[in-house]
Parts: structure tokens; C-alpha cells; sequence
């Protein structure tokens, strides 16, 4: 059976000594919040693509952004009966008040907390990941 890639950036910013997370929200289907990332193209990196996607549904370039290449989270799930496999690197936003540009993709967007992220996630192996990042985002701030 095929496998689905994705790829994309947990991104935090560090405010008012609070470590918050971005999620957005779908414009379409149950309008599920993730973070940004979307599938792998033909011949593309996982790397690639996960700058790709963060550009185009946040509009965060790589300028903006610490990525931190050597932190790295995947999340096996299935979507309609077919495995996907989805990797998410750490980064943090240097400029903390540097606004969000959503694309038609996504309806919302929210700033949260580990634990209020973890919420609106929904996902058991997504709130693994979030608390795992916020482990390692501690370090870096
Ligand atoms: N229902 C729909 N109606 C209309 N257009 C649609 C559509 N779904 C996708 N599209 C189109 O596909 C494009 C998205 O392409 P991309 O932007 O390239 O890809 P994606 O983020 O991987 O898409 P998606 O939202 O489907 O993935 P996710 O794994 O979060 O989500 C996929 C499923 O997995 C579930 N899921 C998400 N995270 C999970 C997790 N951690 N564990 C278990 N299930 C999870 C979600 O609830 C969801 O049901 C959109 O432009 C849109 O046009």
C-alpha cells in the first residue's frame, strides 16, 4: 500500500516568558488545527517541502525563522484506510509579534500554550510531539 509524506515546522515564539505555538485551522473538511505542513511533491525533500508549506499556509520564510534541523518529531497515522507518515522539525519565530498570512487553506490561526495547544490538537501522538518540542524549546529560549 502507498504511503502519503507530509512535512512541515512546529513553529513557537517565546512571549511575555511564554513558550506558544502555532496551529492553524482547516478552511475545509472537520476544520482540524495543525501546524503548517502539507503533502511531499514528486522529487522534493521532506525539507523542501516543509519550507514550502510553512511559506505558503503562514508565510514564513526561512529568514524568519531558527529551524532547528536536528529536532525532529514524525507521526504515523492513517487518513482514509492509507498510512501517512508526516515529519515536523522545531523552529522558533525570531520575531515574536511578526504577524501570520494565512492562505485560502485555513480559516484561523492560534497562538497557545503547550497545554491549551495540546487541546485543540485533539491527537494523542500530536500532544506527544507538542509536549516533546516544548521540552526541547525550553533549552532554546
Ligand atoms: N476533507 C477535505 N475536503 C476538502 N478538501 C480537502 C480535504 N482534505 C484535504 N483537502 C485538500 O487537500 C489540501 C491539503 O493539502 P496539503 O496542505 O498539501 O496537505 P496536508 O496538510 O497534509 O492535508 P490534510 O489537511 O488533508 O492533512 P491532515 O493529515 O492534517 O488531515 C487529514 C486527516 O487526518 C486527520 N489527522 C490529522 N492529524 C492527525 C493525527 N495526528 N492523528 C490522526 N489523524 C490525524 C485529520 O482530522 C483529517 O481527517 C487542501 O488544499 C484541501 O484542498
Amino acid at each position: 500500500m502507498s504511503l502519503t509524506s507530509a512535512a512541515g515546522l512546529v513553529i513557537f515564539r517565546y512571549t511575555n516568558k511564554v513558550i506558544q505555538f502555532l496551529l492553524l485551522q482547516t478552511s475545509y473538511g472537520q476544520h482540524h488545527w495543525t501546524p503548517p505542513k502539507g503533502h511531499v511533491d514528486p522529487g522534493e525533500s521532506n525539507w523542501v517541502t516543509a519550507l514550502r508549506e510553512t511559506k505558503e499556509e503562514a508565510g514564513y520564510s526561512e529568514n524568519d525563522l531558527e529551524i532547528y534541523k536536528d529536532i525532529s518529531y514524525t507521526l504515523n497515522y492513517d487518513v482514509n484506510q492509507k498510512p501517512k507518515c508526516v515529519i515536523y522539525w522545531l523552529a522558533k519565530l525570531k520575531k515574536p509579534e511578526q504577524n501570520v498570512t494565512l492562505s485560502d487553506e485555513h480559516q484561523d490561526y492560534k497562538w497557545l500554550p503547550l497545554q491549551q495547544a495540546q487541546e485543540l490538537s485533539g491527537f494523542d501522538d500530536m500532544k506527544l510531539l507538542l509536549a516533546d518540542f516544548h521540552e526541547k524549546a525550553v533549552k532554546l529560549v
